[in-house]
């Protein structure tokens, strides 16, 4: 209980690092609700990384984000996001923008000549992906999909567990990324067509990319795909998501999110209220791997281990640092059980930019193949592809 109470402790008030000598200067494109989790807090740690900037439509916002948060320069109005890449001073845009402006605003940025780290999902669709990853290789830029969740030491501690082959094949993997209702408002991005919005485009990223990811593979089919419509447009967007893929090797997987599961259920009497979900279980011919919380593992996580052959116990692991042989190897400083998995991809981020090798990356074909997947989930459940960007770079 004290670990825990002191890991979220430091999560929301890090140690703040003494910055290097010339520290990656980042710049964030918008004043968005997932930017203190995922960059500025992070960043209050890392000694090469400053949030030197804010860029919102509206100027009084980027003006109060940037106050609340400490952020020295700020843009707005009609040209601030380009007056923000035009700033000969940023080096890297943060860009949690929309996912219907993914594209276009990290091509800018790219053309800037700024290195991306880029929200999930990574764009539209897979077209898109590939040229903003095309680009970021003729410019010699970094580019990152920010799947935050692949650089925390859990999930690559399952993936070990799997690779290992303690447990045999793998047969199924079955997960699930939910949230209560009452969250998600219908006004909220996530609910809009034409910002490529959708449950399965926001959430059932996660579990989609986690079963590629342990699996090393992609799905050979899309076996079925019943999306659960939102009612504001029942045809075109997804409140929530089933689908079930077939993987090689006669492996299936099931993942399934949604954006409204009952508050209250929880607890003997089931009168205690649900937080986010974000579990996987893994079916393997020896036994199974469970993990309850894969998205924010600092928080709280165990890696459940179910041997079934006789005489073998059920084990449960906790996975909140690398071992030293990882991080004794020059690719990571001495991490902290404190730190999110947005600590540790900050932490591979800069460390690719600074030219020394990650501890591990999320690669532009990786991303490529996700969005070919998600495609295919939303055309077999009869739902229109999410709008291609009409820009280009001149
Ligand atoms: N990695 C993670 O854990 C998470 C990732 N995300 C991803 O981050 C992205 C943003 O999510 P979130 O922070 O929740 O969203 P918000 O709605 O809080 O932020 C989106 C930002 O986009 C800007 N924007 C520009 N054009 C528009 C437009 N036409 N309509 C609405 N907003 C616009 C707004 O900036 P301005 O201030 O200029 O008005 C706003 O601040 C999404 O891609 C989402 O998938 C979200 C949550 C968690
Ligand atoms: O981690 C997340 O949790 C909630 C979602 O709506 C969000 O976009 C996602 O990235």
């Amino acid at each position: 209980m004290f670990d825990f109470i002191q890991r979220i402790y430091k999560v929301y008030n890090p140690p703040a690092a003494p910055k290097d000598a010339s520290p990656l200067r980042f710049g964030i494109l918008g004043a968005a609700r997932i930017a203190p989790n995922a960059l500025i807090l992070p960043a209050i740690s890392h000694p090469d990384v400053v949030v030197a900037a804010v860029a919102a439509r509206d100027k009084a916002r980027a003006e109060a984000y940037a106050k609340k948060h400490g952020i020295e320069k700020v843009y707005g109005g009609k040209t601030g996001y380009l007056d923000l890449l035009n700033d000969p001073d940023i080096d890297v845009i943060y860009n949690p923008l929309p996912n219907g402006l993914h594209f276009e605003w990290t091509m800018r940025a790219l053309a800037a000549g700024k290195h991306v780290l880029l929200e999930k999902p990574s764009s539209s669709n897979a077209d898109e992906t590939r040229r903003m990853f095309e680009l970021a290789r003729e410019k010699n830029l970094v580019l990152l999909e920010a799947f935050h969740y692949r650089f925390h030491p859990a999930i690559q501690r399952i993936k070990e567990i799997i690779d290992s082959g303690e447990l045999g094949k793998v047969k199924s993997i079955v997960s699930m990324m939910a949230l209560p209702k009452g969250l998600i408002h219908d006004d909220d991005i996530r609910f809009q067509f034409d910002l490529s919005g959708g449950c399965m485009m926001d959430m059932g990223v996660y579990p989609l990319s986690a079963m590629r990811y342990l699996l090393d593979a992609e799905p050979l089919s899309i076996e079925s795909s019943i999306p659960i419509p939102h009612h504001l447009n029942p045809t075109a967007i997804d409140r929530g998501f089933h689908a079930v893929l077939a993987f090689p090797n006669s492996v299936t997987a099931e993942l399934s999110c949604d954006y409204q599961l009952p508050l209250w259920g929880l607890g003997p009497f089931r009168f205690l209220p649900r937080g986010p979900q974000s579990w996987l279980t893994v079916h393997l011919e020896g036994g199974d791997i469970s993990t309850n919380n894969f998205i924010i593992p600092t928080f709280y996580h165990y890696i459940q281990v179910s041997p079934k052959a006789k005489g073998t116990k059920a084990r449960t692991e906790k996975v909140y640092t690398f071992p030293k042989s990882v991080t004794g190897g020059g690719n990571l400083v001495e991490d902290e059980a404190w730190w999110t998995s947005y600590r540790y991809q900050l932490e591979a981020f800069v460390n690719r930019v600074k030219g020394r090798e990650p501890q591990t990356w999320v690669s532009g074909e990786d991303s490529i193949k996700q969005m070919e997947a998600v495609e295919r989930i939303y055309e077999k459940a009869g739902m229109p592809p999410r709008p291609t960007s009409s820009f280009t770079v001149t």
